[in-house]
């Protein structure tokens, strides 16, 4: 069953000399419980299309529907988490994870049952009356995780939460989101520049043209998971991959060059 449907979905933004077309005629239906990446260089509008998915920024034509709703602005059915760590520096960990079930109205004790869990699940129980600033950057992004899972949304758009870490810290950052994804069977939109991190996760990586943002590629990842870097299949895909990509980095390249564009 589809879960996110993408509908002749453009989207433009003006500007002085005229307008940028960053997503034209996109076409997806990613189904329920689907891991997916949206793949491409600097401003082929990967996050254009999160952002409109997530209802920060309707499309200037076609339709997202997500549940079977049309999107029209942010919902609860749809937890964002950035590449920067958004979390409220005057709160510990664990108010920065309950701070949603409060707006929600949930009930104190069941509020606080579930911030154990997540706690639990994201092995940070020993960190819950920690602030931010004391933390790792790796625990920070675990802490945007655990407050976005604490709302329960059936799908997660997530925009390069992994871009700042190091490359250890990374790979159990994924290997974490992978068993989270695997036991709560949530959809997952994520995006990245990594070629090898696409691999390494998505069921299936988008990859994107640069302006006009458009479908360049749709490939399934077939592999069995945990997934094996160093296999022969996964770098036969790495360089598939990495050809495509290659060929938008260098129209990228020639738009800079051209004065065309500051992305
Ligand atoms: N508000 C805006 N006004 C004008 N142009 C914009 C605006 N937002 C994005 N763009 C342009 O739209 C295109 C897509 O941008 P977008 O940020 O979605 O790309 P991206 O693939 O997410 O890039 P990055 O990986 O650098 O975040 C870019 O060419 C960008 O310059």
């Amino acid at each position: 069953m589809a879960d996110i449907l993408i509908d002749h979905v453009h989207k433009r933004f003006p500007i002085p000399e005229g307008e940028v077309v960053a997503l034209k005629d996109i076409n997806l239906d990613i189904a329920q419980g689907e891991f997916v990446c949206l793949l491409g260089p600097s401003g082929c509008g990967k996050s254009t299309l999160l952002n409109a998915i997530a209802g920060f920024s309707n499309p200037t034509d076609g339709t997202i529907t997500v549940g079977g709703k049309a999107v029209t602005g942010p919902g609860p059915d749809r937890g964002m988490v950035f590449q920067e760590y958004a979390l409220f520096p005057w709160m510990t960990v664990a108010k920065n994870i309950r701070f949603g079930l409060e707006i929600k109205g949930m009930a104190n004790d069941a509020a606080d049952a579930r911030v154990t869990e997540l706690l639990d699940m994201l092995g940070m129980r020993e960190f819950a009356n920690r602030f931010p600033k004391d933390l790792s950057g790796g625990m920070r992004q675990r802490v945007a995780i655990a407050r976005v899972l604490a709302l329960d949304s059936p799908v997660l758009l997530m925009d390069e939460p992994f871009g700042a870490l190091d490359a250890l810290t990374r790979r159990s950052l994924q290997d974490e989101l992978l068993k989270i994804w695997s036991r709560l069977g949530k959809t997952i939109v994520f995006v990245t520049h990594s070629i090898e991190e696409a691999i390494y996760l998505a069921d299936r990586i988008i990859v994107l043209t640069y302006r006009p943002g458009t479908v360049k590629s749709d490939v399934r990842v077939e592999m069995a998971r945990p997934r094996d870097a160093a296999s022969p299949e996964f770098n036969a895909l790495k360089r598939e991959l990495s050809r495509l990509v290659t060929e938008e980095q260098q129209r990228h390249e020639a738009a800079e060059r051209a004065g065309l564009t500051t992305d």
